[in-house]
């Protein structure tokens, strides 16, 4: 009887040239070590070698991250593919029953083509064996993810018959404890550079700049994701500058004043509805460009933050409701404004930090004008490069993945960087918001600005009107390796051919 079982006809020879063709890296890295050695003396290269690992030690002992950033992670994805997942592939695949068989009864494997490290998840690519579908590999997910000790699993499709498979190995934010941001003292003190909300996932200080960077921010989470405490620990962060009258917060909370009405004696002005949140848009645009043409006209191209020309942040909670939610006629005119804050006032010192459950284009069209975006936990995979760009969840920004018990945790793409940075916003709790409003509004009063009652009177500008001068400002306010060996000629992989 012919014998089917694809591999049986190999030579060494012809084995050991599929190997070198497969993995030309660990291949070549063997014959420069060992060329080296007959070159230079094998003496030689192990001190090398001994002088190398020294370096790489020191350097992670004193710097991980950067490490982890420029060599840790390839050297961690080399050695997790051979020793864990390769060594371990093709038990897995069939105890998980991720296995087909051909016509002639070949048994066909799924292909490890690839790992990818990060600090957080591993990445797999797969390419499918013939006959197989994505789906296969989502029903066994959670077997997936027992097998090679994941704390979590996900599946992408790469192409067609290409996919990556994730597994969670860590979850430094179950230990970490984010500290609140210090309350500074004097407005010197405030680095805008450096607004230090929060720790990312190797447990460093993580900041936004609102000097020259992090200009505009949006925030993607879905309900209960954390939006609130990334928010809260910025405001924090710029409590002396508030305080000594050289920032203003212009806050539109379209909820209801749910989240932001505990802060209102720190706002310049605050609009709990779309309505009122329309006007007070209108009035932001106005007032930078008022600002905009004095300094022009005053010979000045930039401002810094001071009494006379303050740093102006324009928080909207729920962007959505101006941007696609509201009524037609806030919506309309709501766009254009919300353009022109995000493109124009730079130097005059505009922000906008703005926050929305769904981060798509047809909820936030003027999402690209943010140029920065952060990703907390997303309701669908889709949202996620919606969000922070193309390709970033393939980047590993698996945000979708956020459990929910880690609320304020999220990925942010940051300028210089490729990979995705997992982070943490400190929590600010109600306590914490009344001691930002006392420290704020203990000394020195008279320069900050105090609240008046927001009312409905107030009327949004016409229709697709772009305009300040419409709006009526008066009313505003302020492991196993026991399972039995499979010889390898018993199955062929991925899209091997078959004789
Ligand atoms: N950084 C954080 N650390 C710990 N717990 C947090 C953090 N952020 C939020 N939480 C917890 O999660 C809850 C929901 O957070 P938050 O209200 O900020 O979410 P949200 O995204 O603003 O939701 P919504 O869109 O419904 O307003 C908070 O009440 C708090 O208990």
């Amino acid at each position: 009887m012919r014998d089917t079982r694809v591999g049986v006809h190999r030579t060494p020879v012809r084995s050991a040239a599929r190997f070198v063709a497969r993995h030309p890296r660990s291949t070549g890295s063997v014959v420069v070590l060992n060329s080296a050695g007959l070159w230079a003396g094998y003496q030689a290269v192990l001190m090398a070698a001994g002088v190398a690992v020294v370096a790489g030690v020191s350097w992670r002992l004193l710097d991980q991250p950067t490490f982890d950033r420029f060599a840790g992670r390839l050297l961690r994805a080399w050695w997790r593919r051979w020793l864990v997942y390769q060594r371990q592939w093709q038990r897995v695949v069939f105890a998980c029953n991720l296995t087909t068989t051909d016509h002639r009864g070949n048994t066909l494997v799924p292909k490890l083509l690839r790992v990818r490290s990060a600090w957080v998840w591993d990445s797999l690519h797969i390419r499918l064996a013939k006959g197989q579908q994505p789906e296969d590999f989502e029903e066994v997910l959670g077997r997936l993810a027992m097998a090679f000790k994941a704390r979590a699993a996900a599946v992408r499709l790469l192409k067609p018959g290409k996919i990556a498979l994730d597994f969670q190995r860590r979850e430094p934010f179950d230990e970490m404890l984010v500290p609140l941001p210090e309350l500074g003292e004097t407005a010197d003190e405030v680095d805008l550079g450096k607004l230090v909300i929060g720790r990312d996932e190797y447990g460093r200080d993580f900041g936004l700049n609102l000097h020259d960077k992090d200009l505009h921010i949006l925030l993607g989470g879905e309900t209960g994701a954390g939006k609130g405490s990334w928010l809260w620990a910025l405001l924090r962060t710029l409590a002396p500058l508030l305080r000594a009258g050289h920032a203003r917060l212009w806050v539109i909370d379209p909820k209801g004043g749910m989240e932001f009405s505990a802060g209102r004696p720190l706002f310049h002005r605050f609009a709990d509805n779309e309505r009122d949140g329309l006007a007070l848009l209108a009035e932001y645009v106005e007032t930078l460009d008022r600002t905009k043409l004095q300094l022009g006209r005053g010979g000045h191209r930039t401002a810094t933050p001071s009494a006379d020309t303050p740093l102006e942040v324009l928080i909207i909670d729920e962007l959505a409701a101006l941007t696609a939610y509201g009524s037609r006629d806030i919506v309309r005119a709501a766009e254009p404004l919300l353009s022109k804050a995000l493109t124009q006032y730079r130097a005059v010192l505009g922000r906008v930090i703005a926050a929305t459950q769904e981060p798509d284009k047809n909820t936030v069209p003027m999402r690209g004008l943010f140029p920065t975006r952060i990703a907390l936990r997303l309701a669908s995979a889709s949202y996620v490069d919606m969000c922070l760009g193309e390709g970033m969840r393939d980047m590993g920004a698996l945000a979708d993945k956020i459990p929910a018990y880690l609320p304020g945790v999220a990925y942010v793409k940051k300028d210089g960087r490729r990979e995705p940075l997992r982070v943490r916003a400190a929590y600010t709790s109600d306590d914490d918001i009344a001691e930002l409003v006392r420290f704020c509004t203990s000394t020195d009063a008279a320069v900050i600005p105090l609240h008046r009652d927001t009312t409905t009177t107030a009327t949004p500008p016409a229709e697709s009107s772009a305009t300040a001068d419409a709006v009526d400002f008066t009313a505003w306010e302020v492991e196993d390796e026991d399972v039995e060996e499979i010889p390898e000629d018993e199955w062929t992989e991925g899209d091997e051919d078959i004789a």
